[in-house]
This record gives structure tokens, C-alpha cells and sequence, in this order.
């Protein structure tokens, strides 16, 4: 990476959130002279966002920490059409009503991140809605379709590996990457906004913007992509064994929300904590060299930090008290019930125990449908004994039932 001058380009550069980035130099220069509206899309396909929209959410932070402006676009138009890039197939289409849902609860999360007002630096929040629902097509066609050829979005990730895996791409789908262009052209005349930036797979959508903007309005707009985050273990970030991380309070508990951070691979650490705390990094070197067992007082840091950044401070200190009573000390925190096990004890028996269930058939559809858990794992046997030593072991049935079985 070359050096870069401008605080923003230092900031992302040296806490890893650039992948790609068109005219570094130029985006550099600009960023000294001016504030930079930026903006990066979020279609709503779902009523929260999850752990992998995190990276985005912390660029938008850190455009604003870098004193420049940030702009959040809901995709309430996009999401009809539904973005091929990086997926296998088309995506479930949602209606009006759903999608209006969706929005009102996804918004929620950026007022943790972001500081939205009326300043040249605050944060604002567009809906792409807007200006898509209203669009005449033969119009459409000729101003915006004709600076696209075939051939070249035929060239394009989204489009060319559904082509080569021979998968479906409809003729709707085909269409997302001259809409979201199109969205950068609406927000550069809107708003001056001089940078998109997004995930990885988000790359070609953002190039389609540049060289709209650039040949109908010949203004120069920058792009730049995060890299994929995965895990040490090569799996792509936020996929646990009990499904999605989610961001919004209502779809996963501020302790099983700092839970995944505590439960950070030791490798993750210091590349976590550059990403999705404002610690300085001075502070993460000395934590990410924490020698043997020591890191885990590190992984605490980042599961404070994350939390309180997510889902406030008060939730993160909750969380964490809760946790440290029932770890640490062995003892139940308040927030989960527990039962006590002298030795051992069977699955089916653990979840009755603990209230989750009320018979032995019970408990043995819960295990087959997949809801029961030790820790993060899924338990599919249900013959299976747990033992009780001296640390609790933390069973859940679904999302939201949670209990300690402690030794007798
Ligand atoms: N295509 C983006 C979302 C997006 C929507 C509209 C935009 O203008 C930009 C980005 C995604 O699927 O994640």
C-alpha cells in the first residue's frame, strides 16, 4: 500500500478495512482538501443486519471520526431487485410492506455508530426508493441504459459466474448493477457524494457508478471495497453454529452478542480489535501479544468493546458482569437459570432440568429440529452424557433459552 496523507486514507489503510480502492492518490488529495460525502448501500432483506454488514458500519465510523460525512443509503428501491453479486441464486422477493418493515428496523443500529445530524459532518440516511420507484423506463433506457453495454456486464462477477455455473440470472436481476450505478450518479447531484464503498463482492456495482457519474456528469467519484473477513479457520466471519449474528437487540441478547467476540480465535484478536473497536493501536499491539492464556483478557477487551459499541455501554457491562459471575467465580449470574448435576447427566434429562422441556419426547424433537446446543455446538445426539466439572456448561434451547448446569 502506497503512504497516504489524508487522516481517512491512514485511518482505514492502517486498521485493514481497504481491499481495493480506485485512484488512491486522487481520493487522497481530495480528502485534504475538503470533507468527502461517502456512502455505502444496505438493501433490506432481512429486519436486522448481521455481524457481516459489521466492517461497513465500522467504515462509515470511521469516515466520520476522519471528519468527513456519512451517508447511509437504504435500498428500499434496490431490494425489489434483488443484488446477484456473490450469490448462488436469486434472492426471495420481498413486498412493499415487508421491505418498509425491514427498513424501520434495520435504521435503528446506525444511530449507534454514527452521529446524524444537520453538520457537515454528520450522518444522514437516504432511501434509494426515492428516486428508483419513480423512474420511467424508456427514459431510463436511454439516458442511463445507453452507457451500458452487453458485452461488458456480461463480464462482470455477478453476471459471469451464474452464467458459467449455468444458474438462473433473471432479467430483473440483470438490472441491479445499472440501478445501483445509477444510485451514485442521483447521490453525487444530491448530496455531492464523492465516494461508495462496500464488501468486496460489491466492486464491480461501485465501477459501474464511477464511469456512470464520470460520462454523464463528468464528475470524478472514487470507489473502495473491504476485503472478505474470515476467520483464522478460513470460514467466512458471523457464521455460527446457532445461525446468524445479529446486530438489532430483538433478533440475538447483548450476552450472546459479547459471547461471539469472547469466543474470538486467538489468531482473530488483534485484527478484531483493529476492526470493530476504536481502541488505539498502540493499546491492540500490547493486547494481541499477550502470551499463552493471557489473550483471553484480550478477547474480554474486544467483547466489551464491540458490545458497547453495538448495543451500548450499559448492555455490554450486563453482559459481561453476567458472564464473569458465571465463569470466573463458577457461581450463576441472574440473567440464566441453572440446575445442578452431580457427575453427569444425558441431554434429554439437562434440557428438562432446566425448564426447556417439558417431557422426554419434548426434548427429543428439540434436539432433532436442531435447537438444542452446548455452548455454541449443536447437539444431534441425544443419548449424548454431559459432564460437570468445576466450570458451568451453558445449554440453550433456540435462540432465546439460555441455562447453566453446575456442579452439585
Ligand atoms: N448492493 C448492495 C446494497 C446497495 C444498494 C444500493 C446501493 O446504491 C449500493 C449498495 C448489497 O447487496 O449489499
Amino acid at each position: 500500500m502506497t503512504e497516504h496523507t489524508s487522516d481517512l486514507l491512514r485511518l482505514l489503510s492502517e486498521r485493514g478495512y481497504i481491499h481495493q480502492l480506485t485512484d488512491g492518490a486522487a481520493l487522497d488529495a481530495l480528502a485534504l482538501k475538503q470533507v468527502v460525502p461517502g456512502y455505502i448501500g444496505f438493501d433490506a432483506t432481512a429486519p436486522s443486519l448481521h455481524i457481516g454488514s459489521l466492517v461497513q458500519i465500522m467504515m462509515l465510523r470511521r469516515l466520520q471520526q476522519a471528519g468527513h460525512k456519512p451517508i447511509v443509503v437504504m435500498g428500499g428501491g434496490t431490494t425489489k431487485v434483488g443484488d446477484p453479486s456473490g450469490k448462488d441464486e436469486s434472492r426471495k422477493l420481498l413486498d412493499d410492506a415487508g421491505i418498509a418493515a425491514n427498513i424501520a428496523s434495520i435504521r435503528r443500529v446506525f444511530e449507534r455508530f454514527l452521529t446524524f445530524g444537520d453538520e457537515p459532518t454528520d450522518a444522514i440516511l437516504i432511501d434509494n426508493a426515492e428516486w428508483l420507484d419513480t423512474l420511467e423506463y424508456i427514459p431510463f433506457l436511454r439516458d442511463v441504459g445507453r452507457h451500458f453495454t452487453i458485452n461488458r456486464m456480461l463480464a462482470f462477477d455477478s453476471v459471469k459466474l451464474r452464467l458459467e455455473r449455468e444458474q438462473a440470472l433473471t432479467f430483473l436481476e440483470f438490472n441491479y448493477m445499472i440501478l445501483q450505478a445509477y444510485d451514485f450518479l442521483e447521490l453525487s447531484r444530491r448530496v455531492e457524494c464523492r465516494l461508495q464503498m462496500g464488501g468486496s463482492d460489491q466492486w464491480g456495482n461501485i465501477v459501474n457508478g464511477i464511469e456512470l457519474t464520470r460520462r454523464i456528469d463528468g464528475v470524478e467519484v472514487f470507489g473502495l471495497t473491504t476485503p472478505l473477513i474470515t476467520t483464522a479457520d478460513g470460514a467466512k466471519m458471523g457464521k455460527t453454529a446457532s445461525g446468524a449474528v445479529w446486530l438489532n437487540e430483538d433478533q440475538l441478547s447483548s450476552y450472546d452478542y459479547w459471547q461471539f467476540w469472547r469466543n474470538t480465535d486467538d489468531r482473530d484478536v488483534g485484527r478484531f480489535l483493529r476492526l470493530f473497536t476504536d481502541l488505539p493501536l498502540d493499546e491492540i499491539a500490547r493486547l494481541e501479544a499477550l502470551p499463552g492464556a493471557e489473550i483471553n483478557a484480550a478477547k474480554v477487551v474486544l467483547a466489551n468493546e464491540a458490545t458497547a459499541l453495538c448495543r451500548g455501554d450499559a448492555a455490554a457491562r450486563d453482559a459481561a458482569e453476567t458472564a464473569r459471575r458465571t465463569f470466573e467465580e463458577g457461581a450463576a449470574g441472574d440473567a440464566l437459570p441453572t440446575f445442578a448435576v452431580s457427575g453427569s447427566i444425558g441431554i434429554v434429562d439437562a434440557l428438562i432440568g432446566l425448564g426447556f422441556a417439558a417431557s422426554k419426547g419434548d426434548a427429543k424433537r428439540l434436539i432433532k429440529g436442531g435447537g438444542a446446543r452446548i455452548g455454541a455446538a449443536k447437539v444431534s445426539d441425544e443419548t449424548m452424557m454431559i459432564v460437570v466439572g468445576d466450570d458451568p456448561v451453558r445449554l440453550s434451547a433456540g435462540k432465546k433459552h439460555h441455562g447453566l448446569l453446575v456442579r452439585d
